[in-house]
């Protein structure tokens, strides 16, 4: 259904909020994020939960929050609220459905059989957040366990809590968990996002771990305030020099073509390098195309 290596959806800024705040429902309408996460699950209080549950399923029926990606994300398997859930946005037909905790490719296969009785739309696509010690153990098989699975999500504030970890600045008690999922993610060709930074005043660790999340190969950040969107667009997006540098790879490319190898300021390129030039481009392509930023 989805490979991240042969489609792409910009998803540099995935924000969450509470589907039980009538305010930030209604301010995600001009936020210039990529997608939105319908929360069900943590953000919302245990009485909050049906009421909230309707708001989410309104928002993403109402047609009002434009070409940004709409996610419901609901309560996890086993909880007293995941079938209402489940079957409440199924029936709302959102981007995707996320779903909290997943740790094996049984439970994909248990989901996507779920989605489909509850008559989920063909585009409704399953996330499946990664966010347990035996998850991180599991990323591949739970990646690559059905083709209605697109992305992984991150969930860095569970998987601290079950390490007994602390948060970090560099996030040195997570890059085993991180390095995991994303090989799991690449390897079933899909999609994976970064987990959330807590601190939302603290703009300067925050774009170091946007920075970090890029290198590393998250395709974009999961985000908890509008503050974070803007610096994730940026940190997400292909930057001008490398735009330029994509340019440059692919000319240098064409010139020598049949050699094999050539050469584009001063560094060797190989089809691998014209590869991943195209790919840069794909991504800006894309991220024009949304007229923003
Ligand atoms: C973190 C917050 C509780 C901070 O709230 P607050 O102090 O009210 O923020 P501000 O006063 O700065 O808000 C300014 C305006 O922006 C709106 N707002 C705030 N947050 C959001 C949002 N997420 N989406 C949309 N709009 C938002 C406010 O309503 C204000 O609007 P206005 O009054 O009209 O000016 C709060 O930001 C928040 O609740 N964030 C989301 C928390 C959340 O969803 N948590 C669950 C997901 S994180 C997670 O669990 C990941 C994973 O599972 C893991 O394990 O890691
Ligand atoms: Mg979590």
């Amino acid at each position: 259904m989805t490979d991240s290596r042969t489609t792409f959806r910009p998803r540099r800024s995935v924000l969450y909020m509470p589907s039980s705040n009538a305010r930030a429902l209604e301010k995600a309408k001009s936020i210039a994020c990529d997608g939105i996460i319908f929360d069900l699950e943590d953000a919302v209080a245990p009485d909050a939960k049906p009421e909230a549950r309707e708001s989410a399923c309104a928002a993403v029926s109402s047609g009002e929050y434009g070409r940004r990606e709409l996610v419901i994300r609901i309560n996890g398997i086993g909880t007293p609220w995941h079938d209402d859930d489940m079957a409440g946005a199924c029936a709302a037909g959102p981007d995707a459905i996320a779903v909290p905790k997943v740790n094996s490719a049984e439970e994909v296969r248990q989901l996507v059989a779920a989605m489909e009785k509850a008559g989920a739309p063909e585009r409704t696509t399953l996330w499946a957040m990664v966010e347990t010690p035996v998850a991180m153990l599991h990323c591949e098989e739970i990646a690559e366990a059905s083709p209605r699975l697109s992305v992984l999500v991150m969930g860095t504030n569970d998987l601290v809590k079950e390490l007994y970890a602390e948060h970090v600045p560099g996030r040195q008690p997570l890059l085993a968990g991180l390095g995991l999922a994303l090989l799991g993610a690449r390897a079933a060709g899909k999609a994976i996002l970064d987990g959330v930074y807590n601190d939302v005043k603290n703009v300067e660790g925050f774009l170091a771990e946007c920075e970090q999340g890029r290198q590393m190969g998250f395709d974009g950040k999961t985000l908890i305030h509008p503050g974070q969107v803007e610096g994730a667009n940026i940190a997400f997006r292909p930057s001008d020099a490398a735009v330029e540098d994509a340019r440059g790879i692919l000319d240098a490319w064409e010139q020598g073509k049949g050699t094999g190898v050539v050469t584009y300021n001063r560094k060797m390129i190989e089809n691998l390098h014209v590869e991943s030039a195209q790919r840069t481009l794909t991504m800006h392509d894309a991220i024009e195309a949304l007229g923003q930023d």
